[in-house]
């Protein structure tokens, strides 16, 4: 059996905090602002695994009213969605994901963040891609306000 699943996400930039991205943190003047580390990517991710296997959206599993996840590690969110999508039998097929970052430039750790991702998944750095654009300039991410990021997601499921 095979299951898709999308993502979509969506934090501001602003100063005073750490830029963390797939897991990892990167030198920036700005860092992305939420109620957990913000990391924009491993959201994006998080929210195609649980779509995947139709169990809600990222905000189901945890508030962003809860104290509990306040400043959350989002590797660890990630972690126990991947937890439910392996008790349900699936493991990765590949994932696909786009991050939308006017600056800046994520080219020299494209390669940094696809390990991560692959660890946090269980899965070969192979299965895992990770793309940047620029927005040219163009609407929030252009300016430099916000950062975006898509994933698609396919699990397998062996034998069913
Ligand atoms: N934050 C970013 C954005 C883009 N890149 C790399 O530059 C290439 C060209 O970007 P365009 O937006 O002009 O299409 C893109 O394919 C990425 O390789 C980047 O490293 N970091
Ligand atoms: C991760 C959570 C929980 O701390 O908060 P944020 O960091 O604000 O992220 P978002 O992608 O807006 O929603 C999911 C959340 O509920």
């Amino acid at each position: 059996m095979i299951r898709i699943g999308q993502g979509y996400d969506v934090h501001q930039l602003t100063e005073g905090r750490p830029f963390i991205l797939g897991g990892i943190e990167i030198p920036h003047n700005k860092g992305l602002l939420g109620h957990s580390d913000a990391d924009v990517l491993l959201h994006t991710i998080t929210d195609a695994a649980v779509g995947a296997i139709g169990g809600g959206d990222i905000g189901k599993h945890f508030p962003d009213t809860d104290p509990a996840f306040k400043d959350a590690d989002s590797r660890k969110l990630l972690k126990h969605i991947w937890g439910i999508v392996k008790e349900q039998g699936f493991v990765l097929g590949n994932v696909d994901c786009t991050v939308i970052a006017q600056a800046p430039k994520l080219a020299p750790y494209i390669e940094e963040m696809r390990n991560s991702v692959a660890e946090l998944l269980e899965a070969d750095k192979s299965q895992v891609n990770i793309k940047a654009t620029t927005s040219e300039h163009l609407g929030f991410t252009g300016r430099g306000e916000g950062i975006a990021a898509l994933a698609v997601i396919l699990l397998v499921k062996q034998g069913v």
